[in-house]
């Protein structure tokens, strides 16, 4: 009967199983079959990947060490001015990298201030262990630690109101290079994220973020190969996540949070891939 599609399509269990299609077709029998199994068990795909999220991150850094990201060296141009006080400099600063994943935010800021302290956490126990056997690692500069910021009070391991600067960052500079930490969680999460981190943020401190706006070229290619798995917020192939920004969603969420916005931006790149014969539209 005509009317069996149109209950199929209806049926969330058909939009879990088209998803798992999509993912099966767009990188092979062979990518990661065990991610894809075991989502087929949850009726929720974002609850999945978000308890899951310590597993995908972690097998991440177990692929690809310290070798998939670029030191952030364009911080220091950019938002220099927050990492030191050019009144004082002897005043230490203390900035919080959330999700620092191998430490290529950290390593670049705590060699151009030498009166900066870093409090760095992330969500796998292996970017842990990477940042800790980072050849520039001392533990009198960098407190690197394992939490999970959904979930997890950082006030058990930063003191309140201590924090003069939180660093959200991802990075433009090499196609395919992502990520950052706020897009890598469902927006649900992201308000409680915010209340954590505004309790070791000093009343004066500073939250810096830069991450996929709406519109990537990357959000473009999720979107082709169907894997939006709630309004904005895309699962790829090895399990992580992301979530796409607009400057409106962005700057309700920190008033919500009761942040006020000083500056917003979208920044546009087009970055040539000369190999494949594509231009990329880079968001963020
Ligand atoms: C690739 S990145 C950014 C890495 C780092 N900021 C840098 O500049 O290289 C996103 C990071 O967020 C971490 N992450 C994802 N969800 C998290 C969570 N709920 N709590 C803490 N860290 C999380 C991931 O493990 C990953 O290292």
């Amino acid at each position: 009967m005509t009317v069996v599609p149109l209950a199929i399509a209806v049926d969330p269990r058909y939009s879990r199983w088209r998803h798992q299609f999509s993912l099966f077709i767009s990188h092979g029998p062979w990518f990661r079959p065990m991610a894809i199994q075991a989502a087929r068990k949850y009726p929720n795909l974002v609850e999945y990947y978000q308890k899951n999220a310590t597993k995908f991150w972690d097998n991440f850094y177990k692929r690809h060490k310290n070798k998939f990201f670029k030191d952030r060296h364009y911080l220091q141009k950019d938002w220099g001015q927050y990492f030191s006080d050019d009144a004082n400099s002897a005043n230490v600063k203390v900035l919080l990298e959330v999700g620092c994943g191998a430490g290529n935010t950290i390593f670049p800021l705590i060699a151009a201030y030498p009166e900066l302290y870093v409090q760095a956490c992330d969500i796998s126990p292996h970017a842990i262990a990477l940042v800790k056997s980072h050849a520039e690692f001392k533990e009198d500069r960098v407190n690197a630690f394992l939490c999970d910021v959904t979930v997890e009070n950082l006030l058990e391991r930063i003191n309140p109101s201590s924090v003069d600067v939180i660093t959200l960052v991802r990075v433009l500079e090499i196609p395919n290079s992502e990520i950052f930490m706020l897009s890598a969680v469902s927006p649900h999460k992201m308000p409680s994220i915010l209340q954590n981190i505004k309790r070791v943020l000093k009343p004066d401190g500073y939250v810096l973020l830069r991450d996929y706006a709406i519109g990537d070229f990357a959000q473009v290619k999720l979107e082709n190969k169907n894997q939006m798995i709630s309004e904005g917020f895309y699962v790829r192939g090895d399990g992580t996540c992301s979530f796409y920004f607009s400057e409106d969603f962005l700057s309700t969420l920190f008033f919500q949070a009761g942040f006020n916005t000083v500056d917003i931006s979208t920044y546009c790149k087009q970055i040539k891939n000369s190999h494949k014969n594509i231009t990329m539209d880079r968001y963020v």
